[in-house]
């Protein structure tokens, strides 16, 4: 068990977070996808990342060159087939949902499986934009896996329609593969304006960088018949991974930080996470020139910090770690689509939370179910607890956060799970001065 000391010094210094878990898994799928070699420079290791790799050198991507600054790589466009007739995406729904969209591309039958947790979440009734394109899907799931067999269509192409109330990754897994389709294939959203929106944006913008022909009209999409070129891959940086360091600075007792090497991202998220941040008092200022990003406090922007999580699903955990510690009454609304992940996010959150000591309330959407949370100004709730993770990479990093502002030490369960995104946290931790007890050697950690 890792238990996490109250900064009652606070926090200072510099750290380093990893490069963008959502890019990375674009790049390499897109590398998949292209005729031609592709190039990641940077690339982001994170066990998520790594699986994906791996399933994704199953349909054919060559490597020409690997070292830890760069990983050059050969795609296979059209021409996709599994060598194996099983892909694992672990726990990662984003792996499981784009990898059942490419397997739609290859002739042969190719078996998908997620672990349990996959069989709760919106996955497997979400996958009929497989035989709408014209492939087969099959449900041959157990009691602890999410399995579907997938056979890919003679002529793929047509209309699917695409629920896009409950996460946006099925969207981006049919915008990702349908240039590839033999006839152009028309998505119709069923609301417009997808939860996740940005990361739909993301998808667009890194395919039409290759060359993918794809139009928007609102709630519609129509992506015509289209090759991916080659590419070198730049990636940002994980501005989720940042939410961690950041939030220190508003739960620790005191404190500034530095984040070097910083890279902004395409993505709106992180701007509109970068502006909410500002709102609770949490100042962040970029430099260009030295690439460092300060984060420092200041006072909240007023007496009630009202957020809409709508399209900042990856930061809900985070934001409600720090909302106890913020200096006036915050609420955050319209994230019921968080409670779609790993585990049921929001809630899981406002009960560890209040384990900790910390109130913390639940807010409810016009169905009654909870979609975020509200606190009513600065805490000093005792921590001297246990809480769980839920086997969540990030709800163990949201309770390390919210750790550093309780009274006695913290112990969280479950840090093997921080291989999904943020492999190098617990290090980027303790050089920002928190007292870190029972971490495990990162050979310990999970690395699939
Ligand atoms: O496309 C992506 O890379 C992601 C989309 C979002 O998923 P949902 O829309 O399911 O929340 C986000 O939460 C996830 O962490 C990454
Ligand atoms: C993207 C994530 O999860 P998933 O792919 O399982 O939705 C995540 O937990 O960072």
């Amino acid at each position: 068990m890792t238990s996490i000391s109250p900064a009652t010094e606070g926090i200072a210094g510099t750290a380093r977070i990893p490069q963008s878990k959502p890019h990375m898994q674009r790049a390499l799928l897109l590398s998949l996808l292209a005729n031609a070699p592709s190039t990641i420079v940077s690339p982001a290791w994170s066990s998520e990342a790594r699986s994906l790799f791996e399933s994704v050198q199953e349909f054919g991507l060559n490597i020409s060159d690997h070292d830890t600054n760069m990983l050059s790589v050969s795609g296979v466009g059209k021409s996709l087939s599994a060598k194996s007739a099983k892909i694992s995406a672990v726990g990662s729904a984003f792996n499981f949902r784009t990898m059942a969209a490419v397997a739609c591309l290859s002739p042969g039958e190719t078996v998908l499986e997620g672990n349990a947790s996959m069989l709760s979440r919106p996955v497997r009734e979400f996958l009929s934009f497989i035989p709408e394109l014209g492939g087969t899907v099959d449900d041959i799931s157990d009691p602890a896996h999410l399995r579907v067999r997938v056979r890919g269509g003679r002529r793929l192409g047509g209309t699917t329609t695409v629920d896009t109330r409950h996460s946006s990754q099925v969207l981006t897994s049919v915008l990702l593969v349908a240039p590839l389709a033999d006839e152009t294939v028309r998505i119709r959203c069923t609301h417009p304006g997808p939860v996740g929106e940005g990361y739909v944006d993301l998808t667009v913008a890194m395919m039409r960088e290759q060359g993918a022909l794809v139009e928007r009209d609102g709630p519609a999409f129509l992506v015509r018949p289209s090759a991916y070129g080659s590419r070198v891959h730049h990636l940002g940086s994980d501005f989720t991974a940042l939410s961690y360091l950041a939030g220190t600075v508003a739960t620790a007792a005191d404190g500034q930080l530095t984040i070097a090497d910083y890279h902004p991202s395409l993505l709106s998220s992180e701007s509109e996470f970068l502006e909410v941040l500002g709102r609770l008092g949490i100042r962040t200022t970029y430099d260009p020139v030295q690439r460092s990003l300060h984060i420092d406090r200041t006072a909240p922007a007023a007496r009630h910090v009202e957020i809409d999580g709508r399209n900042i699903p990856t930061v809900v955990p985070t934001l409600a770690a720090v909302a106890p510690f913020i200096d006036a009454r915050v609420t955050l609304r319209n994230a019921a689509h968080v409670n779609n992940h790993k585990c049921r996010r929001v809630e899981v959150m406002v009960q560890e939370l209040r384990q900790m000591g910390c109130v913390i309330d639940p807010t409810y959407d016009r169905d009654g179910r909870i979609d975020g949370f509200t606190t009513q100004g600065r805490q000093s709730p005792g921590g001297g607890t246990t809480v769980d993770s839920h086997g969540d990479h990030r709800i163990f990093l949201s309770l390390a956060t919210a750790s550093l502002g309780c009274r006695r030490p913290t112990t969280i369960d479950g840090v093997e799970h921080l291989h999904a995104s943020f492999p190098d946290y617990l290090d980027a931790l303790a050089g920002i001065g928190a007292t870190v007890t029972g971490a495990p050697a990162r050979g310990d950690l999970i690395t699939a």
